[in-house]
C-alpha cells in the first residue's frame, strides 16, 4: 500500500488522461501544493516541467511523471544525507521542540547503532522533566545501550551532557547519543542552555552532528516553531518523524530547501525498527509511485 504521504493518489487522475493538457498542469499544481511542497518550490517545479515538456516535446503524462522524478531527485541531491560519525566517540547531540519525537528517535537511533556492532551510550540531558528520563531509560534497555542519568531531578543539563560523555571515553562506547529538552517558553534561556552544553561537551570531544528533530504532521509550521535551533544551534543535520501520520511528502524537499540543512533520518512509525536514513532515490520512488 502506498505511504499515507505519497502523491500517488492526487496524481492518479493526472495519469490517466491520455495526453498533457491544462488540466494536467492544474492538477500537479494542486498535488504539489496539498503535499506541502509550498508555493515557491511547486512554481519552480512546474515552469522546469513545462521547459522540459516543450523542450522535448513530450505529451505522454507518463513521461512528465517520469521528468517530475528527475526534477526531485536532482533537488534532493543537493544536500548531503549521510551522518558524520567517524570520531571516537561520536556524539550526537538532540534538540528540537516538545512532543516532536527527540526522546523516541534517540531509542531507535541508539538499536540501529547497536545492531550494527556500536557500543551506545545514551544522556538524559533533559533534567527537569523525570517522565523524559524514564522514557528515555526504557529506550535504552530496548536497545541495547548504556545511560547515563541525571544524578537529580533539575541537574545543570550540560553537567550531564558532560558525564555522559565521560562515561563514553571511561567504557569505550563508540557512540554518545543526548537527550536535551524542549520547552519553548524560555527560548532564549533554551539556546542559552544548549550553547552551554555544547561547549562542555567539546570540551571533551568534538560534536559529531546535532539533530534537530521535526514533526511531519506540522509541516512548515513545525519550522517556524523550531526557527531558534535553526538559528543558533549550529545543527549539522534534520529527522523528520511521524511521516506514517502525515499527507505532507512534500514538506521533505520544502524543510531542506528552507533551512539549507540535509535531512538525514525519517520516522515513520512508534516502533524501535520504525528509522530510516534518507536516500533521495527510494524516497522519490514513494513519493511520486
Ligand atoms: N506515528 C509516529 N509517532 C511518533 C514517531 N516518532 C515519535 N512518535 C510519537 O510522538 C510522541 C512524542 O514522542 P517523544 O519521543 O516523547 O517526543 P520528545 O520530543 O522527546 O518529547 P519531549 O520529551 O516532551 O520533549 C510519542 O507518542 C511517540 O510515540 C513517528 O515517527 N511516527
Amino acid at each position: 500500500m502506498a505511504a499515507k504521504w505519497s502523491l500517488s493518489g492526487a496524481l492518479r487522475g493526472m495519469f490517466q488522461r491520455e495526453t498533457i493538457t491544462e488540466e494536467t498542469w492544474d492538477d500537479l499544481e494542486t498535488a504539489l501544493i496539498m503535499a506541502d511542497f509550498g508555493p515557491d518550490i511547486t512554481e519552480q517545479l512546474i515552469e522546469a516541467l513545462r521547459a522540459d515538456v516543450d523542450r522535448l516535446m513530450v505529451d505522454d503524462p507518463k513521461d512528465l511523471k517520469r521528468m517530475l522524478r528527475e526534477r526531485l531527485e536532482e533537488r534532493f541531491a543537493e544536500y548531503d544525507p549521510t551522518l558524520s560519525l567517524q570520531e571516537r566517540p561520536a556524539v550526537i547531540l538532540v534538540v528540537g521542540v516538545n512532543g516532536v519525537g527527540k526522546t523516541t528517535t534517540i531509542g531507535k537511533l541508539a538499536r540501529f547503532l547497536v545492531a550494527n556492532g556500536q557500543s551506545v551510550v545514551v544522556g538524559a540531558a533533559d533534567t527537569f522533566r523525570a517522565a523524559a528520563v524514564e522514557q528515555l531509560a526504557t529506550w535504552a534497555q530496548r536497545a541495547g545501550s548504556a545511560i547515563v542519568r541525571p544524578e537529580r531531578e533539575g541537574q545543570d543539563p550540560a553537567s550531564v551532557a558532560f558525564q555522559t560523555v565521560e562515561a563514553a571515553k571511561a567504557h569505550d562506547h563508540t557512540m554518545c547519543i543526548i537527550d536535551t529538552a524542549g520547552r519553548l517558553h524560555t527560548k532564549g534561556g533554551l539556546m542559552d542552555e544548549l550553547g552551554k552544553i555544547k561547549r562542555v561537551i567539546e570540551k571533551q570531544a568534538p560534536i559529531s552532528e546535532v539533530l534537530l528533530v521535526l514533526d511531519a504532521t506540522t509541516g512548515q509550521n513545525g519550522v517556524n516553531q523550531a526557527m531558534a535551533f535553526i538559528e543558533h544551534a549550529g545543527i549539522t543535520g534534520l529527522v523528520v518523524t511521524k511521516l506514517d501520520g502525515s499527507a505532507k511528502g512534500g514538506f521533505i524537499l520544502a524543510v531542506q530547501e528552507r533551512t539549507g540543512i540535509p535531512i538525514k533520518l525519517i520516522g515513520q512509525g512508534e516502533g524501535i525498527d520504525d528509522l530510516t536514513g534518507f536516500t533521495p532515490h527510494v524516497f522519490v520512488e514513494q513519493l511520486v509511485g
